[in-house]
């Protein structure tokens, strides 16, 4: 890997602020949220823990998250509107698009009325987004109208109803779940900036968060997953993965699911969610592509001491749970969205606009020749 300097271009290595939710690397490859390893939390807590916790800095009692449940179920259908802009937009929008759009309408008709509604706000766009990508989906794709409600007791099982309308196993629930809880909270990372810069201007939750989405969108980002999906597809075995992979570094191209801003050996989300897809192939009776996914691994470590981040085996893990290649972003929005809100109510509490400063490498002061002289 090519040694480059942490200052400079891209902020990196500059502290853009304080945060109370989360910590990236501390001890070498550590992740925790308010505290807690994400490890532990994705054994022994449900994304809605998780979210609970990144929203009022304790994790719940058994009471609380009952309450908590229930009113995220009250809040899971979509208005008449919104669909109606949903089946507008064609089959072949990216679904990303099609999230900032959902997000963007839902502030329109349901704007947050003061920050002393901002968690109603979050809440709310946490319980509808399963609905907005589905509902989209399933009619653009299948030209079925989806009622945007389930009994699933969860986020997780609600959003693979919603998308299979069928139940989904035990298994594939959990899985989900880890996932929703892997992807909810990552410091200060591109979208999530994002959302604080808009935020520090006194902008509304729907503003931040549907920033936030543009920016998760790029492939250097959130997009990684879909990407690495599409790579991972075009090899046919093992070995083939790691001849096309040598020319794709022969050629200077990045390859996605790979490398970090900030973790310099391992993304501590990477070993749980591997494991998840290693059990999901068995299950899948097919691990033709979690074999692949492993050779990339072993390849980009040996040749590049470049690791899989969070992103990489999510692919396979999603792929082998049924889940179509364009909705993975998206399921990472669902599940990020607890950490961009999380970072909007932080900001709020101490905010001051942010605004850094440039270094000017442009031209020298000259004046301006009449244009009939140019
Ligand atoms: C959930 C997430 O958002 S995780 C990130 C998802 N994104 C990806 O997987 C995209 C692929 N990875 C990358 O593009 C990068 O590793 C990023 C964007 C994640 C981090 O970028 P940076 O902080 O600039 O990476 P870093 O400083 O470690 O890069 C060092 C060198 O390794 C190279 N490198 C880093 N990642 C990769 C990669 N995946 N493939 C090939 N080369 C890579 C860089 O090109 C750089 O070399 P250069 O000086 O010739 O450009
Ligand atoms: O922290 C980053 O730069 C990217 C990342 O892994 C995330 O947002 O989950």
């Amino acid at each position: 890997m090519t040694d480059k300097k942490l200052s400079g271009a891209g902020l990196r290595g500059q502290s853009a602020g304080e945060t109370a939710l989360c910590t990236v690397g501390k001890s070498g490859s550590g992740l925790t949220y308010c505290g807690y390893d994400v490890a532990d939390l994705a054994e022994k807590a449900t994304f809605e823990e998780v979210a609970y916790l990144l929203f009022n800095g304790e994790l719940p009692t058994l009471d609380q998250l009952e309450t908590y449940k229930a009113q995220l179920h009250t809040l899971r259908d979509i208005p008449q509107s919104l669909k109606e802009v949903l089946q507008h937009i064609p089959a072949d929008t990216h679904p990303m698009d099609v999230m900032r759009t959902g997000c963007s309408f839902l502030g329109n008709i349901e704007p947050e009325a003061d920050f002393s509604t901002q968690h109603q706000a979050a809440n709310r766009l946490l319980a509808a987004f399963p609905a907005i990508m589905c509902y989209w989906y399933r009619y653009s794709h299948d030209g079925v109208e989806i009622d945007c409600t389930t009994d699933e007791a969860s986020l997780a099982g609600h959003f693979l109803k919603l998308l299979r309308g069928t139940a989904p196993s035990e298994q594939h629930r959990r899985v989900m779940d880890v996932s929703l809880i892997l992807y909810a909270e990552h410091e200060f990372n591109a979208s999530t900036f994002t959302a604080r810069v808009c935020a520090s201007t006194l902008s509304d939750m729907f503003s931040c968060v549907t920033g936030a989405i543009g920016t998760l969108r790029g492939p250097l980002h959130g997009g990684a997953n879909e990407a690495a999906m599409d790579m991972i597809q075009t090899f046919t075995s093992p070995a083939d993965a790691k001849i096309q992979m040598a020319g794709m570094l022969e050629r200077k191209e990045k390859i996605m699911g790979f490398g970090h801003a900030i973790y310099r050996t391992s993304d501590p989300r990477n070993v749980i969610i591997k494991k998840w897809s290693e059990k999901l192939a068995q299950e899948h009776g097919d691990t033709a592509l979690y074999d692949i996914s492993v050779a990339c691994e072993e390849f980009m470590w040996d040749n590049k001491k470049l690791f899989c981040n969070a992103d990489f085996f999510h692919a396979s893990a999603y792929h082998f749970m049924g889940i179509p290649t364009k909705l993975f972003t998206p399921i990472f929005v669902c599940s990020r969205l607890t950490g961009w809100a999380a970072h909007v109510m932080e900001q709020r509490s101490n905010n001051r606009i942010i605004r850094p400063s440039a270094d000017y490498v442009g031209a020298e002061p000259r004046v301006v020749t009449p244009i009939s002289e140019r």
